[in-house]
């Protein structure tokens, strides 16, 4: 490797000290990657070689703007995402796909004490997309009423931070086949089935906040009346088509309409820090990278609770490169 800039950090899992031993801790989730610091450049003051750190869906902004200047760096207009994008010097971003991630220190959290790294994995991600919201939009207090719209990664962890804040929490599913699982293993309070009319008119204006994890089109208007008084919608989802509603929908009960992305580098190091506080963990399923064509299969039969982590350490990766293994 050549001489690091000064306030960048390789995060790894391919290094080996002299007796071969390896990094013990790889975890990705597509872009968010938890790892151990085997190198770092001159200026780095924020984490030493060994560290357990994790690194988020974003590594790069132009921290000028406005949104830099708040903290908010994920709402820059130049962020740089940590996978399938282009860096700074040309070359393509890999996230966790990749023997080692040299990254600015910026960008990398640390793991605190108490927290598994494989657990860690999905909070940088679908974590603290739950969390910034509910912080932001100012819907923390304790008895606050939620709906979570879609159980899956995103969804899953909406229960357990919003359960964790004393919220009332209701699922909202498309279909009954998580009931036990929402009520039972995540301490969700009550649970609607989407197309069950009878259910949905009797929860009707009832919820302060519903977080929308579709990830497909779909039509509000049955979400906006569940909501009460100065109830707030907030998309998370990526949908590629409009999504409509009429004006009195939110106009009669003061309701809005909103979306949110990720959160901060500053957001993800305390909802850690609260998920250790908590004792919250996510649930999750972690696979080698062989397995990786599989998962996605079972990705696309929602058949996955909640979240694939992939032990990069503990999979061969140059042969599940294609690559002949050494
Ligand atoms: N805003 C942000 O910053 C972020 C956004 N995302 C986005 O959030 C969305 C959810 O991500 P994630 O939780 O990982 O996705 P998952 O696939 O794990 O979960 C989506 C859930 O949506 C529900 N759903 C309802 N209808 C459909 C359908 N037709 N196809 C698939 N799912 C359906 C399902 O829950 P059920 O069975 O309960 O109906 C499903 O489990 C995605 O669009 C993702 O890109 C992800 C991370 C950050
Ligand atoms: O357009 C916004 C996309 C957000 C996003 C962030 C992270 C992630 O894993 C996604 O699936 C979507």
């Amino acid at each position: 490797m050549g001489s690091l800039a000064s306030e960048r950090t390789v995060v790894g899992w391919a290094a080996r000290d002299a007796t071969g031993h390896l990094s013990p801790y790889t975890y990705t989730v597509r872009h968010e990657v938890v790892g151990e610091v085997v190198e770092v450049g001159p200026e780095v003051s924020k984490h030493r070689v060994g560290d357990v750190v994790g690194v988020g869906v974003i590594v790069g902004c132009c921290r000028e703007c406005r949104p830099c200047k708040a903290n908010v760096e994920q709402y820059c207009n130049k962020r740089i995402w940590s996978y399938n994008d282009v860096y700074t010097d040309g070359q393509p971003t890999q996230g966790g796909f990749a023997s080692t991630m040299v990254v600015d220190q910026k960008f990398v959290v640390p793991i605190p004490a108490g927290l598994a790294p494989e657990q860690a994995a999905p909070l940088l991600c679908a974590g603290v997309t739950v969390y910034s919201p509910l912080k932001h939009f100012g819907l923390t207090a304790p008895g606050l009423r939620g709906g979570i719209l879609g159980l899956g990664g995103v969804g899953h962890m909406g229960v357990k931070v919003a359960k964790a804040m004393g919220h009332h929490v209701t699922v909202i599913s498309s279909s009954s086949r998580k009931r036990a699982e929402a009520m039972d293993e995540l301490g969700a309070d009550a649970y609607l089935v989407s197309s069950d009319a009878e259910a949905m008119a009797a929860a009707a204006d009832s919820l302060d906040y519903i977080i929308d994890t579709v990830p497909v089109h779909h039509p509000l208007e049955p979400y906006l009346a569940l909501l009460r008084l100065d109830g707030k919608h907030v998309l998370l989802g990526v949908v590629g088509e409009p999504l409509s509603f009429v004006a009195p929908m939110v106009m009669l009960g003061r309701k809005a309409v909103t979306g949110s992305f990720i959160g901060s580098v500053d957001e993800t190091a305390e909802l850690l820090r609260f998920c250790v506080d908590k004792g919250l963990t996510s649930q999750i399923e972690v696979v080698k990278m062989g397995y990786v064509n599989e998962a996605l299969e079972r990705l696309e039969r929602n058949d996955v609770r909640y979240r694939f982590v992939v032990d990069v350490v503990g999979s061969n990766i140059e042969e599940a490169a294609g690559a002949p293994a050494n």
